[in-house]
């Protein structure tokens, strides 16, 4: 029995368990960690995913490494997970908060994980509220990758905020953007939002511009992995090309995160470093459904996993902590 469970992990007190992203929607495959490279091997292969997630599956995978090996070079293998993926900041977050309870021994990390866990819950339900708060009845809502409770410790992000205004009563229409090349939004959100009960009609990336040129979008809605001190913000690739359709077409373009997305020390999104994944990605798709390659095999591939998208873009940024402009983010007014 999980001493601690969320929609895609179950903590035992030695071991972890994640339910693999891969292979959704068709099969639910629960996987168990019980070492640091099971760890970067999942997160590697988007088994594991989503800022919040990875975040605080790496600080329970450390903290039971801990447990397991008092001996050994903790700050080593904290590095060997920080190096899994640069881009979500909340992957730091949670190995600069156990890397701070080093001194106090294993037990400390074990109940600093857990706190990060039942913050993140916190923080989930928080921001789900101030989102739902900007959300009408009959909104039409678009969304990019997934925000869900597949990618955090509670009800998600942006998706968080769907959830909230659907258990208010208010009736959607989500469009799920498929989110090539992984998928995230064909496999995922539509599951999601299926077992949500929302409205929603899948679309191609391609699609947004002429649902938005045709005003059938009322607001955009999206997560992060990483938010700089000016607002410049990282989400999964195609968040930035909605972001200047959004301008284009005046439509609201929120971006919702927990303030741990923040990273204050980044001053603008040039600085974020930005995943660059293997080009099979591209060239064919593979998960439970089966594998195919449709590009030729050499088919040459530029896969970056996240773009940058410019405060100028955003019109606000939905955290726990309320909804704010890029100067109050940039006065640290987010922060709790
Ligand atoms: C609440 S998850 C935030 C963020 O993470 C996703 O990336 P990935 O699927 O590569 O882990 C996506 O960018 C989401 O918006």
């Amino acid at each position: 029995m999980p001493q601690l469970q969320s929609r895609s992990l179950r903590i035992h007190a030695d071991a972890l368990e994640y339910l693999d992203q891969t292979r959704l929607p068709q099969a639910e495959s629960w996987e168990r960690i019980d070492s640091l490279a099971a760890w970067q091997a999942a997160v590697k292969r988007l088994a594991i995913r989503g800022a919040p997630l990875i975040g605080l599956s790496a600080a329970f995978t450390l903290a039971h490494y801990a447990k397991a090996y008092p001996d050994a070079d903790w700050q080593a293998a904290s590095d060997a997970l920080r190096a899994t993926r640069p881009t979500a900041v909340n992957l730091m977050y949670c190995l600069d908060a156990l890397e701070a309870c080093f001194d106090a021994g294993a037990d400390a990390l074990w109940a600093r994980a857990l706190a990060l866990f039942e913050e993140d819950r916190a923080l989930c339900l928080a921001m789900a509220e101030r989102g739902a708060d900007l959300l009408r009845d009959g909104d039409r809502v678009l969304t990019h990758c997934n925000t869900g409770a597949l990618a955090t410790a509670g009800v998600g992000t942006a998706i968080g905020a769907l959830a909230v205004a659907k258990s208010r009563g208010l009736k959607l229409h989500v469009y799920v953007d498929e989110t090539r090349p992984l998928l995230q939004g064909g496999r995922l959100t539509a599951w999601e939002m299926a077992d949500l009960g929302i409205d929603y009609q899948l679309i191609c990336d391609s699609m947004a511009a002429s649902l938005m040129a045709a005003g059938k979008v009322d607001k955009i809605m999206v997560g992060a992995d990483r938010i700089c001190a000016n607002g410049d913000f990282a989400n999964k690739v195609g968040t930035y090309m909605l972001a200047v359709l959004a301008h284009y077409h005046q439509v609201p373009f929120y971006v919702v995160a927990p303030y741990t997305t923040v990273d204050a020390a980044c001053a603008t999104g040039a600085e974020i470093p930005i995943e660059q994944r293997d080009g099979a990605e591209v060239r064919g798709v593979a998960g439970a459904f089966g594998e195919v390659n449709w590009a030729p095999t050499d088919a040459p591939v530029w896969n970056p996993a996240f773009d940058v998208t410019p405060a100028a873009l955003v019109t606000g940024w939905v955290l726990d902590t309320g909804v704010f402009d890029a100067a109050a983010i940039g006065r640290g007014e987010h922060c709790p």
